[in-house]
């Protein structure tokens, strides 16, 4: 189990880690989201004991590791740790490098766990060869061998995927879910990739300057984003502004121009009250067009603004009272034109304005 508590660190003058905490059970694996520079790096590394804390505490199964008074050093703390640039020894043949933990084993066990350990990463034909004589993706596996050959309790990964071509990357994330799952140690997996981290997370954690926004299971995280911020991160780029929001019905209702909107509710701790007018950002993948809209308690028309040809669809500039976006749809539209689409308002995440 690793705890983490009212972590704080600064440098230079800059809480770069402020009070933050995380409580993570045995075998979980937990992805940090958040844009360049919120923290998830320097997090990693306090975790690792490669930096001390100006204030909090890290425990590892309960005994601290980390505090003002106490730091253990990192090779006493069962942690390893995957770093962007793999950090590969370029003199070393691959099965050396992955059994280098393993000096306390005899010659035997020692190789045994070595091609275990090649043939979990689907690497096993690959031991003899230098680090220069190995793909990105080949090193990348070596790198995760090399971390997983001393059972650590817990294994960090800062932005393993991110030197990995598109396709490879896409690979190794239902590599990762499959390896996590059987490997069944707690990891923490840093990167500022929402997707990449949905696909194999148990709990997403996104942090912003310093501090968690937002967590939970990726699934809940999407689909209920509390924040404008969480919401943008997990693609509802679709923002329409509501005049005037008021209870209605089951939910409530808002003003587009002269067309009236429905909304679900508020996300979390968002007040409505003191709201004038209301935020909605909507996911592409909830609107819909033709007959499927008719089904939905919202239909929305806007005005076409100007359209882009991308491949096999249209990006279409839309102007809904006040507000203007663009979504993508599968037919050809002219710019003057009036498009209509439908949501439900359960898909809708609403903020204050
Ligand atoms: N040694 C340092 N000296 C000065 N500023 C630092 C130092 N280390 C980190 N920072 C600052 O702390 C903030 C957080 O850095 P950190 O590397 O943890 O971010 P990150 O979220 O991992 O970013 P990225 O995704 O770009 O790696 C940044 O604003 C960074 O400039």
């Amino acid at each position: 189990m690793l705890e983490v508590s009212g972590l704080t660190r600064r440098i230079g003058g800059n809480n770069v880690l402020a009070d933050l905490s995380i409580s993570q059970p045995r075998g979980e694996v937990a992805c940090i989201v958040g844009p360049s520079g919120c923290g998830k790096s320097t997090l990693l590394r306090l975790v690792a004991g490669l930096d001390a804390p100006d204030a909090g505490e890290i425990r590892i199964d309960g005994e601290v590791m980390s505090s003002e008074r106490r730091m253990v050093p990192t090779h006493r703390r069962s942690i390893n740790m995957v770093f962007q640039d793999y950090a590969l020894w370029p003199h070393m043949r691959v099965g050396n490098i992955v059994g280098y933990g393993l000096a306390h084993l005899n010659r035997a066990d020692r190789e045994k766990r070595v091609s275990d350990l090649l043939r979990l990463m689907r690497i096993e034909a690959l031991g003899d060869r230098l680090p220069s004589q190995l793909s990105g993706g080949q090193q990348q596996r070596v790198a995760i061998a090399r971390a997983l050959a001393t059972s650590p309790r817990i294994l960090l990964l800062d932005e393993p995927l991110s030197n990995l071509d598109v396709q490879l990357r896409t690979e190794m994330r239902l590599e990762f879910a499959d390896l996590f799952r059987k490997v069944e140690t707690t990891v923490l997996y840093v990167t500022h990739d929402p997707l990449e981290a949905s696909s194999f997370a148990d709990r997403l954690i996104v942090m912003r300057k310093g501090q968690i926004e937002q967590q939970g299971d990726p699934q809940t995280l999407f689909s209920a984003p509390s924040s404008e911020w969480v919401a943008m991160l997990a693609g509802y780029d679709i923002r329409l502004t509501l005049e005037n929001p008021r209870p209605d019905q089951d939910g409530f209702i808002g003003n587009a121009g002269d067309q009236a909107v429905r909304f679900g509710a508020m996300a979390e701790g968002q007040p409505l009250a003191e709201a004038k007018s209301v935020l909605l950002m909507l996911h592409p993948t909830s609107l819909r067009f033709g007959d499927e809209r008719e089904k939905l308690d919202n239909r929305v028309s806007g005005t076409v603004v100007s359209t882009l040809y991308e491949g096999r669809q249209w990006r279409v500039s839309l102007k809904v009272g006040e507000s203007r976006f663009s979504i993508l749809v599968p037919f050809r539209c002219s710019v003057g034109e009036v498009l209509a689409f439908g949501f439900s308002s359960r898909d809708a995440a609403a903020f204050p304005a």
